[in-house]
């Protein structure tokens, strides 16, 4: 009652529930294709701020960015909601999920991971990772008349590079994609991104009554994945403890020694020599990070790749202007090794994978949970409320962005993109609570989209793609274009 009495005084509206189950089958039970648009016109008939209950449960959607410039600035509302929980049996409670003074602490430890010295030291492995997949796609790319789906592709790289990043091991996805580690991470998030279609699955308390197979099967692959990162901590564990005293800060130059082989620097070092209070962190402690890492740092980055790919194959004069960009920032050699520097400077790119994270952001929603009532800029939210941020709604929003729905780099030219209201667009969230790996992220898909641009021209084939609904964005034709291998670059 109390909820109601709030919502109506915040003039938040919402619309019919239906009976036990609210209108969560309405919009989130009917299928992923459609959901993105039911929430939009969910949105285009409620306005920005709307509600709907699941069985018991207050849900709050909301895509006004005034309102959004309150809550993502505070340093107090950072707990997040329910959506997440489908998480915790494989992340625990890593960076993404925790809150309050743990996530403080962590978050404090963790962002010297992200400093420019290592990210520097990545860009070999995204280079060389990103070599693997051009002659896998040669092998594809002979008739340039038969669409070939990117995303497989681009996930497995990706999840090579962030093993290799992270954990600092090789788990050649690109080479063995169905067994052991690898298999386990596609089939667990996989699993992860259907529950969230289903409100029956939700909690796991549900999900093992109603799909006790899969459910079987999620955990028996959560264990195999723990036990691999258990392990890899362990080593490097031992290798680090060899070279250095745990508190000892890395130095700049520093790269780590594993029985005699010349290692980079992973993340994963970066927190073995973290202190808290005096204390390292625990193995435990580590793992969930490093999970943390796992899921958010390939799945996040494949759908961002794989979108832009799609839509630079389906405008050419992007492709072309991309083309001279690259030539002039690292040279007409298809194979030379950018450097960080000449990732920075390609600025056009930039402006590009910003675009197409608008259209198709890779985290298209994100929330937090009040457990009190809280006022954001005027609107009250009342407590215990499950508050939903669609991000997929506020960066198509034309108060905010002319013909939102067009494709269009020029919005980010730095001339423009002062116009540009800071929280319409948050493809990385933003405040304290903001994307860690943004930097890695975006220098990330410029390693891999310059590198397959330089060897291949993409074409407009294929089927369009239907973005669909889940914890990272995905299209249920997948991301499709036909590949032209270019005899010389240029
Ligand atoms: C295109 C790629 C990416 C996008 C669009 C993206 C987007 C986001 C968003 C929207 C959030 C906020 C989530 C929330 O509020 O619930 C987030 C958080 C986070 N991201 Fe990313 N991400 C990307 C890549 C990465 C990478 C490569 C890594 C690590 C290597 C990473 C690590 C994290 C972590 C650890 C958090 C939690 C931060 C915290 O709560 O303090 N992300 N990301």
């Amino acid at each position: 009652k109390h909820r109601n009495e709030v919502l109506a005084r915040s003039k938040i509206t919402g619309g019919v529930n239906l009976p036990l189950v609210g209108r969560a089958l309405h919009m989130i039970g009917a299928t992923s294709e459609n959901s993105i648009d039911r929430i939009r016109q969910f949105s285009r008939e409620n306005g920005k701020i709307f509600y709907t209950w699941i069985l018991h449960e207050l849900a709050i959607f909301c895509a006004d960015p005034k309102i959004l410039d309150t809550l993502l600035s505070s340093p107090v509302n950072i707990t997040k909601n329910n959506v997440y929980d489908m998480l915790s049996l494989w992340l625990g409670d890593g960076l993404l999920m925790s809150t309050g003074k743990k996530w403080h602490t962590r978050r404090k430890i963790i962002t010297p991971s992200f400093h420019f010295k290592i990210l520097e030291e990545f860009v070999e492995i995204f280079d060389r990772q990103t070599n693997v997949m051009v002659e896998k796609l040669r092998e594809k790319a002979r008739d340039p008349n038969t669409p070939l789906d990117m995303f497989p592709f681009v996930c497995l790289t990706a999840l090579d590079i962030i093993a290799e990043t992270a954990m600092g091991v090789q788990v050649d996805a690109q080479l063995n994609p169905d067994i052991g580690y690898v298999n386990s991470v596609k089939i667990v998030t996989k699993i992860i991104s259907d529950r969230l279609r289903k409100p029956l699955w939700r909690t796991d308390s549900l999900f093992k009554v109603f799909a006790p197979s899969i459910y079987r099967r999620m955990m028996k692959h959560i264990n195999e994945m723990q036990s691999f990162t258990k392990n890899v901590i362990e080593k490097r564990r031992e290798a680090l403890e060899d070279i250095i005293s745990v508190d000892q800060p890395p130095s700049d130059e520093e790269e780590t020694f594993t029985k005699g082989s010349k290692q980079h620097m992973a993340l994963l070092d970066i927190l073995l020599r973290a202190t808290v209070e005096g204390r390292p962190l625990s193995n435990e402690d580590i793992r969930e990070e490093v999970e943390t890492f796992m899921f958010e740092g390939h799945d996040t980055t494949t759908s961002g790749t794989s979108f832009a790919l799609y839509l630079i194959s389906r405008h050419p004069e992007v492709q072309s202007k991309l083309l001279e960009e690259i030539a002039d920032v690292i040279g007409t050699d298809a194979n030379t090794a950018p450097t960080y520097r000449q990732l920075q400077d390609l600025r056009y790119m930039e402006c590009v994978i910003k675009e197409s994270m608008r259209l198709y952001p890779p985290v298209p929603i994100i929330g937090r949970y009040f457990a009190e009532d809280t006022d954001l800029n005027g609107v009250v939210i009342p407590g215990n409320c499950h508050f939903n941020i669609p991000l997929f709604v506020v960066l198509r929003d034309p108060d905010y962005f002319q013909d939102a729905n067009e494709f269009r780099p020029e919005r980010f030219f730095a001339e423009n993109a002062e116009d540009i209201y800071p929280f319409a667009y948050t493809p990385f969230s933003a405040g304290p609570r903001n994307c860690i790996g943004q930097k890695y992220a975006m220098l990330e898909m410029k390693s891999v989209i310059s590198k397959i641009l330089r060897h291949f021209e993409l074409l407009p084939i294929g089927p369009d793609v239907i973005p669909s609904l889940s914890l990272i964005l995905r299209s249920t034709t997948g991301t499709q274009m036909g590949l032209r291998a270019r005899n010389a670059f240029q």
